[in-house]
């Protein structure tokens, strides 16, 4: 496909997103009818689809339409000529530019507003400035880059410089990244890792570098139980650090599916539990909550969210995690640990949340949180954990 083929097909694509489809459903369902798409186009039509999300704000400054979004895009860093040559209207090029979206291009300064410069629905800027304060914009900027891929080296099955040598001889080019010490950035190539050796064979997994760096904050303990594990990247991470009996439950346990194929590739052993399992099972040392959250601090990886996350669930979500707290703190064990971790960047679901949960529970105490910020490079999370005088119970 031609690069303005790329861009005609991703203006259907957002086409149908406008029109409510979710961006994945429709750009598979743009997949399946364009047979003619290999695996570049499909990748490159993707990308576009994926920036126009992330700065739908700022790119919306000539109409909220699935054309002036890919317009603007593919106006970043380009002259008018450029722009032009890709909007020609001939063959699978978008149509020509009407005298008006070509004057909205060639304003020399473009009429981007503070708020559209978050990139985000103004209740949602808002409760970013009151979280983050004088970082707001830029941690809002941030969020409008694309997600750099981070793997975490298994530390049982090799060293970090053993994973880029193996790495780099199926063409896969990584580094170490100062977030954690099992992690490496992939800078060239990250369309291989699936298929290299250190993929297949477990030295390397999958995982955001601040997701990696909260995993290492958690205390070593005898039994663990990952009470939110969804695909276990968290009680994975932690089992690779820590001798430790795992544990995983979750509430969807067609979200455990992945799990064991990961655990297996890893070599750790993780017992799935259900709920009344749980309870059996308990108490366990350690019981961590990664609770269901606004994905705020992930925004580069799933844009969709910040356009569709409305006031009412945003709510919602807050009492969701707070009964989660309230179900998991009866499994800890006398003198054990109950973490809590989001990958948001809001208080409101963060430090507050905690603060609450101190209050309506006596005796339980924060003993440690540390918030990742998206400026230090991985995904934006917060991570704290508590312990409980039992005096008090
Ligand atoms: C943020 S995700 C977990 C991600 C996972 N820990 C990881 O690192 O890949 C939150 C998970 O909580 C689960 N969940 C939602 N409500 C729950 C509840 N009441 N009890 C247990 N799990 C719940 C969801 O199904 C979802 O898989």
């Amino acid at each position: 496909m031609t690069p303005s083929a790329r861009l005609s097909a991703a203006i259907e694509v957002l086409d149908q997103y406008l029109s409510g489809t979710a961006a994945e459903k429709a750009l598979t369902n743009w997949a399946r009818r364009s047979r003619f798409a290999g695996s570049k186009d499909r990748a490159a039509v993707r990308d576009i689809v994926f920036d126009c999300l992330r700065k739908r704000g700022e790119y919306a400054r000539l109409g909220l339409t699935a054309r002036a979004l890919v317009l603007c895009h593919a106006a970043q860093g380009a002259s008018s000529d450029e722009v032009k040559d890709v909007f020609s209207g001939e063959g699978h090029a978008p149509g020509p530019l009407s005298a008006e979206e070509a004057a909205g291009l060639n304003e020399v300064e473009p009429e981007i507003s503070r708020d559209m410069a978050f990139n985000m629905p103004d209740w949602l800027a808002r409760e970013l400035k009151v979280s983050v304060g004088d970082d707001a914009l830029a941690v809002a900027k941030a969020l409008t880059d694309r997600a750099a891929v981070f793997l975490r080296v298994n530390l049982s099955r090799g060293t970090r410089e053993q994973a880029i040598a193996s790495l780099a001889a199926d063409g896969v080019i990584a580094q170490p990244h100062e977030l954690a010490s099992t992690a490496l950035q992939v800078i060239e190539n990250p369309r291989k890792v699936a298929a290299s050796g250190a993929y297949q064979n477990g030295l390397v997994e999958l995982q955001d570098a601040a997701s990696q760096a909260l995993c290492a904050e958690l205390p070593p303990v005898g039994r663990m139980l990952d009470y939110c594990a969804g695909g276990g990247g968290k009680v994975l991470a932690y089992g690779d650090r820590n001798d430790a009996q795992l544990f995983a439950h979750d509430l969807n346990t067609q979200r455990l599916r992945d799990l064991g194929p990961r655990a297996k590739r890893a070599g750790v052993k993780v017992q799935t539990l259900t709920k009344e399992q749980c309870r059996a099972k308990g108490p366990f040392d350690l019981v961590l909550c990664d609770v269901p959250c606004s994905g705020s601090g992930a925004w580069r990886r799933s844009p969709e969210g910040k356009w569709s996350l409305s006031e009412a669930a945003f709510e919602e979500l807050l009492a969701v995690q707070q009964a989660i707290l309230g179900e998991a703190k009866d499994l800890v064990a006398d003198g054990g640990v109950l973490a809590y971790a989001t990958c948001s960047v809001f208080s409101r679901e963060n430090e507050t949340q905690i603060a609450r949960f101190c209050t309506d529970h006596g005796g339980w105490r924060c003993e440690f949180e540390r918030r990742f910020s998206p400026l230090e490079g991985g995904d934006g999370f917060y991570i704290a954990y508590l312990t409980n005088d039992r005096s008090f119970k």
